[in-house]
This record gives structure tokens, sequence and C-alpha cells, in this order.
């Protein structure tokens, strides 16, 4: 195990041309010994050419050594592997050079990210990883800065802030680099703000050019490369009024950006509106282009050539920031090969569109929903009219956490065979009867205390963790249907790894890390790497010997919104990464975290009436981060258990005084009274007694 080490650095290998990486190695070199680029290659197939592990000795795979992120939220990143070196990304957008082959760590570089801004983060403070280009490593930074850190030192070369820092933007993304630009884009549409992607010189991090992907609120042109296409046809598909134009109308892109080196352009994928219903958004029911779309742009001017619309109208969280991969596959004439873009959005259809020109080839339900009865012959789905939720809530599938979220998808070219880590997590959407805007808080004008019991047993977090599923579905994009599924326990299990192989690498939610027979699905090996494994594996050689590897670590959008998902069995572990290697006998060792004492602090008190009133404003105001039903999935504190639940001037003195603010718990002091957080304390008191009441009776 190796952790920061007080003995000098080992030397990179050969300083001189360390990291000289340019577009044509990332082209040719890619996934192969070496990952250069978040998804693997350009075209993000995370597909490995490497096969020295393969069906036959996969089951020889053992650790070959772990390293120490030093934190206790959550940890999304791939791995970019190049020269020996590896960069990895902890939470709080901390960077770490390794040595690829032994994990001691050469270098550590730490933004110095003020902890206030965690209240920006819709889905815990994670980062999915660098860039690396011409001896330079690029991070996006949790509070919107954009860095260029030397490749060799760790040293900073450039930083520039790519987000207007009063309002709540996030990156949480990977960047990229094409010819000499960065792109990268950012996330806080839950919260309220305008997406755009930006591209920076990476030598001297000059902004080249930005796409917006809402229209300016009085659309007027922005004096960016975007005007135009919301002059042609984005302006049309929204209205004068409504909460967009102060709300700033969401469109983030906060994850998929790729390369089509064929038809030299960016693909990227734009998310949800601001606030989630439409209604409240926009009255006018446009279908507010770009978001919930897939948006190609010149890859050197960012003038827009085409887009696709997954969900128009968006009113349900239903992003298109997820995977997108380029292939060939044989859908042009007489079988010959086409190049496609696929995506698995959070809305349940798998599509297929021609990456030239952004026409629609199909799309089909990889999961059972019931928003959309499905789509027309131009891919628009076909709405469940309920779905367009009003007072009455409508339970709907998939749920904002989405048919398939940011946990990679993967693409096997020999078998054109996509993997989705697919889930179903249904949730009861309904118009939120009190929405106003409320400045640096969630904003959707939805409403999730709908239907939540004033008290619930663990039995009812219990029904509730029953009614989410998770599987693996290896997906025919020609057949348009799978060929085979492997059933998850559980939703928000992990990004995926393909290789020539003829393995699927997949981490779980309950920490198994699994490889797959790539045809048929059959488990061929497992080990439990002690915590979360979200993140997206990788693999690479050094010196004839196969490497894979995998980033984990407690935290996430799960995580933090639905405790009650955890079965208590995943333990809140400290993230690491995990490298194995056929023969290797190292241990993954066990986090040492303080016991939580779960006993209620204070005696149960309150009227019914403060009970209901208590659900309403926990439901509406603490659940996505504290958890559902008051119960936390250990990220953030389980408000059950806390000290300060026992006062009520110290529960105030969080809740309204911004005692903890420079953690990220800032005052809500703006939207809710005292007689609120005394009906809060009420209900969260409540809940303590009733678990333990359980607890008690041998549940
Ligand atoms: O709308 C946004 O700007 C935005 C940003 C992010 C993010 O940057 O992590 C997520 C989401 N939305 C989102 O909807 C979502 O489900 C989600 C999950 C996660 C995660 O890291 O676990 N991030 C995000
Ligand atoms: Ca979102």
């Amino acid at each position: 195990a190796c952790g920061p080490k007080e003995t000098a650095p080992a030397p990179a290998p050969e300083a001189k041309a360390f990291a000289a990486v340019d577009t044509a190695r990332i082209e040719t070199a890619s996934a192969g010994a070496e990952w250069l680029t978040y998804g693997g290659t350009y075209d993000e197939q995370r597909h490995s050419s490497l096969d020295a592990v393969n069906k036959d000795n996969v089951d020889q795979l053992g650790v070959a050594w772990t390293f120490d992120l030093a934190t206790n939220r959550g940890v999304e990143v791939t791995p970019v592997v190049v020269d020996g070196v590896m960069f990895v990304t902890s939470a709080w957008s901390v960077v770490y050079a390794l040595d690829a082959k032994t994990g001691e760590m050469l270098w550590e570089h730490d933004p110095d990210v003020d902890r206030a801004v965690g209240v920006n983060a819709c889905c815990d403070v994670v980062n999915r990883g660098v860039a690396v280009y011409d001896g330079k490593i690029y991070v996006g930074i949790i509070d919107g800065r954009l860095q260029a850190l030397d490749a060799k030192t760790g040293d900073l070369v450039w930083e520039t802030v790519t987000v207007d820092q009063s309002k709540p933007y996030t990156i949480t993304g990977a960047p990229r680099v094409v010819n000499g630009k960065v792109l990268i884009g950012n996330g806080g549409a839950e919260l309220g703000v305008r997406g755009y992607l930006s591209a920076y010189d990476a030598e001297t991090g000059d902004r080249v050019w930005r796409f917006y992907t809402v229209p300016n609120p009085q659309k007027q042109p922005d004096g960016e490369v975007s005007d135009t296409a919301f002059e042609q046809i984005g302006n049309a598909t929204w209205g004068d009024e409504g909460a967009w134009v102060t709300d700033g109308g969401g469109g983030t892109v906060w994850d998929s950006i790729v390369y089509d080196e064929v038809n030299d352009q960016i693909i990227f994928g734009v998310g949800n509106g601001s606030p989630w219903n439409r209604t409240f958004r926009d009255p006018s029911a446009g279908d507010n282009l770009f978001l919930s779309s897939i948006v190609a742009v010149d890859a050197n001017t960012g003038e827009y050539k085409w887009h696709f619309q997954t969900t128009p109208g968006d009113n349900w969280d239903y992003t298109a920031t997820q995977t997108i991969i380029l292939a060939d596959l044989p859908l042009g004439e007489g079988g010959a090969p086409r190049r496609v873009a696929m995506q698995a959005p959070k809305n349940g259809f798998f599509y297929v569109i021609d990456a030239a020109t952004g026409e629609f080839i199909s799309g089909d339900a990889f999961v059972p929903l019931n928003w959309a009865t499905g789509l027309d012959e131009n891919g628009r789905p076909i709405e469940v009219p309920e779905a367009r939720y009003g007072k009455v809530p409508y339970n709907q599938l998939p749920g904002p956490l989405g048919a398939h979220n940011w946990h990679p998808m993967a693409f096997n070219p020999d078998l054109n065979l996509a993997y989705i880590p697919a889930q179903e997590i249904p949730q009861a959407y309904a118009e939120d009867p009190r929405f106003f805007t409320k400045e640096i808080k969630w904003n959707t004008g939805a409403d999730f205390s709908a239907g939540v019991p004033t008290v619930a047993t663990p039995e009812v977090a219990k029904f509730l963790r029953s009614t989410l599923k998770g599987r693996l579905i290896a997906w025919d994009p020609v057949a348009r249907e799978p060929r085979w599924t492997v059933e998850h326990g559980n939703a928000w299990n992990g990004g995926v790894l393909s290789t020539a192989g003829g393995l699927v690498f997949q981490g779980k939610l309950n920490g198994d890390f699994v490889a797959y027979d790539a045809a048929t699905g059959d488990k061929l090996w497992s080990r439990n790497v002690k915590s979360g494994a979200g993140a997206g594996p990788g693999t690479y050689m050094i010196d004839g010997e196969q490497y894979v590897t995998i980033a984990t670590g407690w935290g996430s959008a799960f995580a933090l919104s639905a405790g009650f998902a955890y079965d208590e069995k995943v333990p809140s572990t400290v993230g690491k990464i995990v490298t194995f290697k056929l023969g290797g006998t190292g241990e993954i060792p066990d986090a040492d975290l303080p016991a939580i004492d779960r006993t209620p602090k204070a005696e149960p008190f309150g009227t019914e009436a403060q009970l209901a009133e208590g659900v309403v404003d926990y439901a509406r105001n603490c659940a996505v981060c504290h958890g559902p039903l008051a119960v936390s999935s250990g990220v953030l504190p389980d408000l059950r258990w806390s000290a300060i639940s026992a006062n009520p001037d110290s529960w105030k003195g969080v809740v309204l005084e911004g005692h903890y603010s420079a953690n990220g718990m800032v005052s809500f002091a703006d939207y809710l009274s005292e007689d609120d957080v005394e009906a809060i304390r009420a209900y969260v008191l409540a809940q303590a007694h009733a678990a333990a009441a359980a607890d008690d009776s041998g549940e």
C-alpha cells in the first residue's frame, strides 16, 4: 500500500519527452499499452486492445498495488496512463501522479478549494479525471477553475476561471484536449445556471470559443459562436417568460465530450433544464433547445453543425450528458459500415444517430419506462400525458437519477455490443406548490414530499430499496435488443471496461469488482474492493504485464440523495486506486473510520402538525444531501444521530445561522423560519426513535 511518502519522489521516466501527447498520439496509441484520454480513445469506446489478461487467466488477477486517495467523499475518476505514469483525481479536484507500475506517488496537486463551495455541488464534490497534452495535465476544479499543471512536477502552469463564481456552477467532468484546445463544460442545472462548452488554448489558457446551450435571457446575441444557432433554431423553442430568464435555463455540459476525428467535430451531451419543471421554466411549453440534446460543433471554430434532442421540453432532469460512443456499425447500404454516435441517456432509450449529420437511425427502450410509449420516426418521444406532472404525483420510471447516469458505458467493436450500466430508480414527481427561485439552493419546481410518511420505520426504507434495480446490459445496437443481461441486486453500479481479452469489467454498488465474459455475460472473476466501485475501470501495460485498475470511494449523487438504498453492508470507506495484475498478491487495506453512535440524542417531541410540516420541509430542503426519510448513506452526516439535534439552539445555529457554512452547510434563514427548523428537528428525532425501536426489536 502506498500513501504520501516522505522520501524524494522517483524521477519520472524520460524527462524530455515526458507526456509529449498530441492529437496524433491519442488517435494512434490510445487504449493499448496506454490510456491517454478519459474514454480510452477519442471515440470513447473504453475498449482496450490488450489481451494478456483474458478469459483463460482472469481468475489469477490479484492486487498489484493500492493508493490512498485521502477522501471519504465520492470518487469517479478514470485514470489516464502515459509514459509509465498514472494521473488520477480525488474528491475536491486534487490531482495525483503515480508510478503506474508500483503506485508510488510522484507528486500531488491540491487546488485548495474553499470547502464552502460544496453547497453548489448537486451530486457530491466529485471529479472524473484529467486530460494530458504536450507535457501538461488539465483538470477542471469544483469551483469552476480550469488548471494546467506541469506533468512532470505538478506545478501550476496556468489557471483560468471558466464560470461566474457568484453563481452555483461546478466542474466535475474530465477535460478533453483536441488539436491544442482544451474542452471543458460545467454543472449546476439543479440549482440554476446557464450551460455552455468552452475551448481554451492548451498552451496559454486563453479562451478560443464558447458554445452556449440555452439562449441569452433576452434572446440577444452573446458575441459567442453559438449566436447563429440560436437566431436560426434555438430562440424559437423558448418563450419570453418563465423562470429560465432569471435561473439560466440549465443545459449544462457536465460529462460527455467526444472528438469525432472523421468529421473533425466535437460531439457533446447537454443536460437538463433549470428548473426541471417546464411549467415554471417556460410556460410557453417549447422544446427548449439545446436542453437534453446531443450537439455537434466544428472542432476548430465551435460552429454549430447538428443536434439531436433526446427529450424535448425536459421536465424530469433527463440529461443527455451520458457517455457518447462513436463506432462504425453495419448500418449503411447493404450492410456497409456507417459511422454512428450511440448514447443511453437518463430517459431510458438507447439512441443510434448518424455521426456526420445527426440523423436519427434508431432508438429503443433499454429499461422498463412509463413516461413515453415509444419514439416516432424522427426519434421524438411519444409522451404519456400524466408524466407532465401537476399537483397529482406521477410515479415515474426512470426518475431523476436516470436509467443510466455518469457511469461510463463501453463498446466492443469486435462483438458490436454496447455495455450499459443500467438501472431502475423510480420517482414520484409532483409540481412544487410553493415553488420560487432560491439563491444557491436546489430549484427544480418538483416536489419530493408527496406521499412521504410522517414517521417511516426501517421497513419502509427496506421496501423502497427493494424497488431499485440495476443490471449490466450487453446491448446490440444493430439488432436493437440486449444480447445478454446480468441482474444486479441494487442500482447505481459502476462504469464498464471492455477488452480484447474477451472481458467486460464492472464494479458494483456493494464493492464487488467483476469480470464477465464479453460474449455471454458469464461471471469469470470477482474481488471486493471494500468501497464503492462506480468509476470507469482502465487497463494498461508496462514491462509486458497488463494492469487493470479502478478508483474506489463512497459518495456521488446516489449516496447523497438515496440514503435508504444504503444496505449498511457497504462500508463508507476512504477512496483508493486499486490496481490488479495476474498473480498479484497485495491486500486492500480496511478503512479506519470512527464508529457512529447510532442513538437518538434527545427525546421525541412535536405535534402531528409539526411533524407533518417537518416532513415537507425536510424533503424540500435537506433530503438531496442528507438522504430521504432522514436516512443518510454516510457521506454527509446522518442527522438522526447528530449531536446537534439534541439542542434547539445548536440546531438553529447550523441551519439558520450558518455555523458550518465553511463546510458547505450554508444557512437556510432566507427560506426557513425558526418554526420550520424546529419542525425539521422534531421529524429527524422521530425518525431516529423509529429506527432505534426497530433495532431494539431485533430488526
Ligand atoms: O444538471 C447538472 O448540472 C448536473 C451536474 C452533475 C455533476 O456535475 O456531477 C450531475 C447531474 N446534473 C445529475 O443530474 C446527476 O444525476 C448526477 C450524478 C452525478 C454523480 O456524480 O453522481 N453527477 C450528476
Ligand atoms: Ca442534472
